[in-house]
């Protein structure tokens, strides 16, 4: 679905030039959900951003379903980024003065979708994250695990195949994490392949997937879990505790 190769990015400002990316390979398949890590700086929003459209790349290639974004024109890449892709950011990025339905009704006015349809997709995907009884509300009036579930409906209301998420749940306390959590993968059992970019461990570990980010690189370990949470393929050895006594 996604083939990045070579991928590099150079950030050049007046005296500092930073290469954020640096021949950055990945696949990702169709239905896949990874949880991208790393240390902060390493590149990980910069590869959200690339594979999103929101940014270019410097050089490399990248593809995305057959089709080699580097050739697209900006109104071409516009189009697909429409069609395919739905972002998640941290800071939820509602508009406050817009109620829930309003907000979630934004990007498909945007996209010209009719009225009849629009509230069809809007009420659908209101109920999909448990907030359908709360159309009218305003952003304040929720909590910050709710609002980061109304950013979902947005970005499931444009259907998107893709669904890029930048800390989906670096707001959010922990409770409200999981719950964020369970609908994304909630949403990739529904079909969607998912990216998310999380500081947090625990919530990396539920990712089918683990890829880390290093110094612009991906680093040279690919973690990949089942379902049931067994580690398949596990390619860091694992520590041996049996002999170490257990401190009091
Ligand atoms: N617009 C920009 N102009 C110049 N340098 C940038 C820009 N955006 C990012 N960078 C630099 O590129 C590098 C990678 O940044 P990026 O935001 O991708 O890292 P990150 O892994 O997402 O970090 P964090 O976990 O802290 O969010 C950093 O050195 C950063 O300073």
């Amino acid at each position: 679905m996604l083939s990045m190769k070579n991928i590099s990015k150079v950030y050049q400002t007046e005296k500092v030039r930073t290469h954020a990316l640096r021949d950055f390979d990945l696949q990702v398949n169709e239905g896949e959900f990874i949880a991208v890590t790393g240390p902060s700086g390493s590149g990980k929003t910069t590869f959200l951003n690339i594979a999103g459209m929101l940014e270019p790349y410097t050089s490399g290639e990248y593809m995305l379903d057959d089709v080699n974004v580097g050739t697209l024109s900006d109104n071409q890449r516009a189009d697909l980024r429409n069609q395919k892709i739905g972002f998640i950011f941290q800071g939820f990025n509602l508009i406050p003065d817009l109620n829930l339905y309003e907000n979630v009704e934004v990007p498909l006015r945007y996209r010209g979708i009719k009225t009849a349809e629009r509230k069809r997709r809007i009420e659908e995907c209101l109920e999909k994250v448990g907030l359908g009884s709360r159309a009218k509300h305003l952003p304040q009036q929720l909590s910050g695990g709710q609002q980061q579930r109304v950013a979902i409906a947005r970005a499931l209301a444009g259907q998107p195949r893709f669904l890029l998420a930048d800390e989906p749940t670096g707001n959010l306390d922990s409770l409200m994490a999981r719950q964020v959590m369970e609908l994304l993968e909630e949403i990739n059992r529904d079909g969607a392949t998912i990216v998310m970019v999380t500081h947090d461990p625990e919530l990396a570990r539920r990712a089918p997937r683990n890829i880390q980010v290093v110094d612009g690189q991906l680093a040279d370990f690919t973690l990949y879990q089942s379902r049931e949470k067994e580690i398949i393929t596990p390619s860091i050895k694992p520590i041996d505790l049996s002999n170490n006594p257990v401190e009091a």
